[in-house]
């Protein structure tokens, strides 16, 4: 904890996030590799000496703490029992990042759907506001009180395994005593800006999501080969090519040869990166070990409210609207609500893939239901409408007018290094043949997010909405200032 108020005082980014659950030198063993550890000590055996049997529900810190059956006990009185339906006793899914935006609603929404789900996360997002200075515009609870209040209204547990999976022996143990059917993986780094403040966070971000990922493909391959892994990419991945984007592969022409090979890629963060290099490692394991893989490539999320979340203020979901962590449209609406210029970084027309946040939760129950098969490396284009900035801009400025609202664009010095007019044409047709059925940004529904930032503008910092990571800048020196 020393370490945790030392980084949050100083701004230090952290290298790994299990510095600050586990002191130094704590463990007799540590892990340099698992391949080390394989050879010197048996893992599965060591790990299932420590390991203990499988509960109800459980809250398993990084350092292994007794399981813990408090929520489940405390929150059972007075709940409500929601039908279990009886495929779910073997489907078992752990939502890796479960505490954050996506993660969050896609670990209640799989639990109401009769899932038995896990989650696994460390709470890094929750550092990176207090480091920065920055705050949801919705109060959100502990991950503890949401779990609990989930368990009162629902009669539905979820289990709680709080640590780092690029800690190896960690996502070991929680592996060996969760035995997951499927693993959902939301826990990277996920903002382009916070990669690009300075070389730390752009190292930090590379090693947490890669170094992840690998991780977790090496627990399914030591400890749950079966498991089908979910693993959250971006449609940043492709970059913006001026042809059409395909759905993970393209069959090429050349020389007189044909054969279809991963779409290119050129992504254009440190963090748009990482999920590249993630894609590869995983796209690499799937043949040799022939692990079963789905990369969704998600575009811009929007929206905060989904049909489980807005069953009680304690299940509310993160709402981010600052530089950093804040997506366009969700920033735009906040912009709108306190009266601030709509942000339009430069010209305007850069243009990306949207959806919203209850077409996340679909799209990835939909990928855990219809698994990959035995070394197939699936990729799925995650989202189910294009718009530019302008269009975004736009769009607002008229819903705001219809709630009386003074809303103005305004085009601001792009701290990006982005193509600001181009072609993009991605296609996004698997997700729909497995069923799909989206929420598009519809008047009304602009009208509620709208609505909904206006409940909470008082809770807005005006001072984080500018835009302050600059691309360009970026340098070795830490900034420990507020983003
Ligand atoms: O105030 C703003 C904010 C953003 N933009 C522009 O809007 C576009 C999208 O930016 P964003 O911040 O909404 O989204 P991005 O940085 O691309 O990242 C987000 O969306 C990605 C999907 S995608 O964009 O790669 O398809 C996810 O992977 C990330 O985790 C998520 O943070 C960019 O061209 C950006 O320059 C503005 O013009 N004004």
């Amino acid at each position: 904890m020393a370490d945790l108020l030392s980084s949050c005082h100083t701004g230090r980014p952290l290298h790994s996030i299990t510095e600050l659950y586990r002191p130094r030198n704590a463990w007799t063993l540590r892990l340099k590799s698992a391949a080390d550890l394989t050879c010197k000590f048996p893992l599965k055996a060591l790990i299932s000496r420590r390991s203990r049997p499988p509960t109800r529900q459980r809250t398993v810190y990084a350092t292994a703490a007794p399981v813990s059956r408090e929520i489940d006990d405390q929150a059972a009185s007075g709940s409500k029992q929601f039908p279990v339906e009886s495929s779910s006793k073997s489907k078992k899914v752990m939502v890796i990042g479960g505490d954050g935006y996506c993660g969050w609603a896609t670990a209640l929404h799989l639990s109401s759907k009769g899932y038995e789900v896990a989650i696994v996360d460390n709470l890094v997002r929750r550092l990176f506001d207090h480091q920065l200075g920055l705050s949801s515009l919705t109060p959100i609870s502990s991950i503890h009180d949401r779990i609990r209040r989930w368990k009162s209204l629902t009669g539905k547990s979820i289990d709680l395994f709080i640590g780092d999976v690029c800690d190896f022996e960690f996502l070991a143990e929680a592996f060996i005593s969760y035995e997951p059917n499927s693993v959902v993986h939301f826990g990277e780094q996920r903002s382009a800006p916070y990669s690009m403040i300075d070389r730390s966070r752009a190292v930090f971000t590379q090693h947490n999501n890669v170094i992840g990922t690998l991780n977790v493909l090496f627990a399914i391959k030591e400890f749950a080969e079966e498991c089908h892994l979910v693993k959250l990419g971006t449609m940043g991945e492709y970059g913006t090519p001026n042809i059409d984007i395909e759905e993970g592969y393209i069959t090429i022409t050349h020389n007189g040869r044909t054969d279809t090979l991963p779409y290119p890629k050129q992504a254009s963060s440190f963090y748009h990166l990482s999920k590249v290099h993630d894609s590869n490692n995983i796209a690499f394991t799937c043949k040799a070990w022939g692990i079963r893989a789905t990369d969704l490539n998600q575009g811009v999320v929007y929206g905060v409210r989904t049909d489980e979340t807005e069953m009680h203020d304690e299940l509310c979901n993160r709402f981010d609207y600052d530089g950093v962590f804040g997506t366009a449209l969700n920033r735009f609406c906040v912009q709108a609500a306190v009266g601030h210029p709509l942000t339009v970084y430069g010209k305007g027309g850069q243009t990306r893939g949207y959806l919203d946040i209850r077409d996340t939760v679909q799209c990835v129950e939909l990928a855990i239901a219809n698994p990959a098969k035995p070394g197939e490396f699936r990729v799925f284009n995650q989202f189910t409408e294009q718009f530019s900035v302008n269009d975004l801009a736009s769009l607002v400025t008229k819903a705001g007018a219809k709630l009386g609202l003074e809303v103005q664009a305004l085009s601001v010095p792009n701290p990006r290094v982005e193509a600001e007019e181009h072609y993009y044409n991605a296609k996004h047709t698997k997700l729909m043949e497995l069923g799909l059925q989206p929420h598009l940004l519809s008047d009304s529904l602009l009208d509620s997010l709208l609505n909904f930032a206006v409940r909470f503008r008082d809770r807005v910092d005006t001072a984080q909405i500018m835009p302050s990571v600059s691309w360009k800048k970026i340098g070795v020196k830490p900034r420990t200032v507020a983003a």
